[in-house]
C-alpha cells in the first residue's frame, strides 16, 4: 500500500468528525471518498495533509509514518492536493503556477530560483519544459501566458489540478475537482484522472458527482456521520444496503 490509513479519529467540541477510520490507497489507483454534507471527508483531507492533527491513529506512506510532520514535509513526502474552493496565485500566469507547485521538489526552492545561479538558472528551465509538458497534457497550453484570474472557471479547476502534480506527487488529494464543470468538461477531466492513474499517480478524490466517481475510481469509502459504513469497488458500493440507505432511503439505487 502506499498510503495506509488506520484508527483515525478527531472530533470538534461535542461533534464526531471521524471515528476509527482506516483504509489503503495503492500506488497507481483511485480512491473515491463519498458521504453526505459534513461526513467528514475534509476533514480527513486535512489530517492527512498535516494541516489538523488527529486525536488517534496513524497515516503512513510507504510504510513512513506522517502524522505530526508539518504540511509542507507531508508534501515533500509526495502527498499534495487541490482545493473545493480555489487557492491559485492569482497575480502569477498560468504557467508560473504550475512552476510554483514544482518547486516543492527543486533543490533550489522557490525563493531561490530568483537569483541567478548557473544550476539554478537550469533547474528553472528544467522546470518550465516540464510544466509546458503538464499544461500541454491537461489541455492548458494555449493559456500559459495569461494571468490565472482570467481563466473560466472550469479551467482554474484543472490549472489547480496542475499544479498539485507539478512535484510529481505518489498521492493527489482532489477536494470535489467537478464541481462547477459542465458536462463536458467533467468528462474530460474523468478521462484525464484515468490516465493519470496508468501513469503512475494515486489519487483520493472528493466528489458528489457520482458518474464521475463509479467511472473514475477503483475503490470507494462511504462516510456517514464520521463512520466508515462501507469500502469497496464501485458495483459493490452501488449494491450496498447500508449506502442507498445513508443517500437516498431504503429502496432506492445509487446512480
Ligand atoms: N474546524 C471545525 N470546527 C468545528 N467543527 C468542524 C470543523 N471542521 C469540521 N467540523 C465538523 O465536523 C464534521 C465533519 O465535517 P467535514 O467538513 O469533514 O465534512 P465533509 O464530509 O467534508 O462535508 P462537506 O461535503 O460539506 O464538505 C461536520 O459536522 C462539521 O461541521
Amino acid at each position: 500500500m502506499l498510503l495506509e490509513l488506520s484508527g483515525i479519529s478527531k472530533h470538534f467540541g461535542g461533534i464526531v468528525a471521524v471515528k476509527d477510520i482506516g483504509f489503503g490507497v495503492k500506488e497507481g489507483s483511485i480512491l473515491a471518498l463519498i458521504g453526505p454534507n459534513g461526513a467528514g471527508k475534509t476533514t480527513l483531507f486535512n489530517i492527512i495533509t498535516g494541516a489538523l492533527p488527529p486525536e488517534a491513529g496513524s497515516v503512513t506512506i510507504n510504510g513512513r509514518e506522517i502524522v505530526g510532520l508539518k504540511p509542507f514535509e507531508i508534501a515533500s513526502a509526495g502527498i499534495t492536493r487541490t482545493f473545493q474552493n480555489l487557492q491559485l496565485f492569482g497575480s502569477m500566469t498560468v504557467l508560473e503556477n504550475v512552476m510554483a507547485g514544482a518547486y516543492l521538489r527543486s533543490k533550489k526552492g522557490f525563493v531561490r530560483s530568483f537569483l541567478s545561479f548557473p544550476g539554478t538558472c537550469r533547474e528553472e528551465k528544467k522546470i518550465r519544459e516540464e510544466s509546458l509538458i503538464l499544461l500541454e497534457e491537461i489541455g492548458l497550453a494555449e493559456t500559459a501566458g495569461l494571468p490565472a484570474t482570467q481563466l473560466p472557471f472550469g479551467k482554474q479547476r484543472l490549472l489547480e489540478i496542475a499544479r498539485a502534480l507539478a512535484s510529481r506527487p505518489a498521492l493527489v488529494l482532489l477536494d470535489e475537482p467537478a464541481a462547477g464543470l459542465n458536462p463536458s468538461e467533467t468528462e474530460a477531466l474523468t478521462d484525464y484522472l484515468k490516465k493519470l492513474k496508468t501513469k503512475g499517480t494515486a489519487m483520493i478524490l472528493i466528489e458528489h458527482d457520482m458518474q464521475t466517481v463509479m467511472e473514475a475510481a477503483d475503490r470507494i469509502v462511504v462516510l456517514n456521520f464520521g463512520q466508515m459504513i462501507a469500502e469497496g469497488t464501485p458495483a459493490e458500493i452501488q449494491a450496498h444496503p447500508e449506502v442507498i440507505k445513508a443517500y437516498l432511503g431504503e429502496d432506492e439505487k445509487i446512480a
